[in-house]
């Protein structure tokens, strides 16, 4: 009503102003065709935001890990997030996994047509299996772009607390977070969010989108699984017992800057953001050139609850020319056997106490180590911390992390760098390197990353 008005006076003032003076009528005309244009652009703002919100009603598959964080996460659902789904509306179909690598083996025979998105109630390793799960299927290209959810039910939840901190929202206590994103759940609203591809020496690729872990974090992270009963506060015990026990690990890095992304870049990324629910997208990143038979292998080891925790990584017989299986092609990348490009930056040190590459800002529920990561910005956030650095200073740098303050500290050990891609190449024999905080295969390691390939339930 209050748009029809508006309009109906500047119609009029148009006409009086017409009649009166035609340099004036010509001043109007330019007036009124930029009300025009404005409005126009209003309208299409709101049918972009229809598009990228989740159709009602929403057939949701809601995949839980009775066996994460504290093994609460069915509790958790029957006591928050059931109900709060149903009074939305949404149709879920709850799919409680058995095993590792069940939700993986899942999707990727799924038939996606049945659903409007699929959820995670886990920590961030259920996650990673279902996107890789998805990238592995022939039509990798219409199936990663089905909308996203996670609602944290484990004990590292980084990022479910990225989302929740992209919302605006200050940080709160676990139960306040699963709420949190319950709520914007419920809302549908569906953002792109990148990944990043990580090559391994004797394996294909994996699609990754938190972060690459290597030295004191990695060590950290997988240490503490043994604490895991003690939900998020087993990364604080085992980061004093590691403290305790400094290593530094020897290797040589290598990275690609990120400068501004190039126009057609920008590009694709816009299109992408405007395409539809479950339709395929208008223009996409290149597509595999070549297909080569799979070999199921288990790589690398680590004991965790007293069992033995592996992770299951697929290799090829050559991995120099035939890399490609499915999911988009490394424009980035040379082979990992190959030297880098002469654009790349080496970074001198050879002694790290750890190196971390962050697409996200939360590495767990309150440790916020990337505060200026978006998802969507096609930028992984490298960081290292040379050898040299105190137990205190350490100590210090991480304590600021639980408020992204970190960085603030001018801490002369550690550095952060923007890069689009980068290489890692340990000297030290034995050590961990985790993916989305999930061990894999030690040794040399390369990472790209893909603007906005995924899509998320943000709220
Ligand atoms: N029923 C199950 N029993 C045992 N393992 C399972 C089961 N369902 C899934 N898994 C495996 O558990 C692994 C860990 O899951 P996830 O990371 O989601 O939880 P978490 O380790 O408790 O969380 P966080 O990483 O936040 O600590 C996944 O790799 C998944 O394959």
């Amino acid at each position: 009503m209050s748009s029809g008005v508006s309009r109906q006076r500047v119609e009029h003032c148009f006409r009086l102003a017409a009649l009166q003076d035609p340099r004036a009528n010509l001043e109007e005309a330019e007036k009124w065709a930029r009300a025009v244009r404005e409005r126009s652009a209003r309208q299409q703002n709101r049918d972009e935001l229809s598009m990228n919100k989740l159709s009602r009603p929403c057939r949701m598959m809601l995949l839980v890990n009775p066996q994460s964080g504290k093994g609460q996460a069915l509790t958790l659902y029957n006591n928050h997030i059931q109900r709060m789904l149903s009074e939305a509306g949404i149709q879920h179909t709850l799919v409680i996994t058995e095993r590792q690598n069940h939700a993986r083996e899942l999707v990727r025979e799924a038939d996606l047509s049945q659903w409007d998105a699929l959820v995670i109630m886990s920590g961030d390793g259920l996650l990673f299996e279902v996107i890789n799960g998805l990238l592995e299927r022939p039509d990798w290209e219409e199936a990663i772009q089905i909308p996203l959810g996670i609602l944290p039910g484990g004990s590292g939840n980084a990022l479910a607390a990225s989302i929740h901190h992209y919302s605006g929202a200050p940080q709160v206590s676990s139960e306040e977070l699963l709420v949190s994103c319950g709520f914007l759940m419920c809302k549908g609203l569906v953002s792109p969010m990148d990944l990043v591809c990580i090559h391994l020496s004797s394996c294909p690729r994996v699609f990754s989108f938190l972060s690459l872990a290597w030295g004191f974090v990695a060590d950290v992270d997988i240490e503490s699984e043994k604490y895991r009963h003690v939900g998020s506060a087993r990364f604080t015990v085992c980061t004093l017992v590691r403290l305790a026990s400094l290593r530094v690990y020897k290797g040589k890095l290598a990275y690609l800057p990120a400068t501004d992304l190039p126009k057609h870049e920008e590009g694709l990324r816009n299109k992408k953001t405007l395409h539809c629910n479950n339709q395929p997208p208008t223009s996409v990143p290149g597509r595999p050139s070549t297909v080569s038979p799979r070999v199921n292998t288990f790589h690398n080891s680590c004991h965790s609850n007293n069992s033995l925790k592996v992770r299951k990584v697929e290799s090829t017989p050559s991995r120099s020319t035939n890399i490609s299986l499915t999911g988009p092609s490394d424009s980035l990348l040379p082979p990992l056997d190959q030297l880098l490009p002469s654009d790349w930056v080496v970074v001198q040190e050879e002694d790290f106490v750890l190196v971390l590459a962050m697409y996200q800002s939360h590495l767990g529920e309150d440790m916020m180590a990337a505060p200026g990561s978006t998802l969507d910005e096609g930028v992984i956030h490298l960081f290292y911390v040379r050898a040299g650095i105190s137990r205190a200073a350490l100590l210090k740098m991480f304590l600021a992390m639980e408020k992204g303050t970190h960085l603030a500290n001018n801490c002369q050990h550690l550095v952060h760098a923007k890069v689009r891609a980068f290489r890692l190449e340990p000297y030290t024999p034995k050590g961990i390197i985790t993916v989305d905080g999930e061990v894999v295969e030690y040794g040399p390691v390369q990472a790209e990353v893909h603007r906005g390939l995924a899509r998320i339930i943000t709220g």
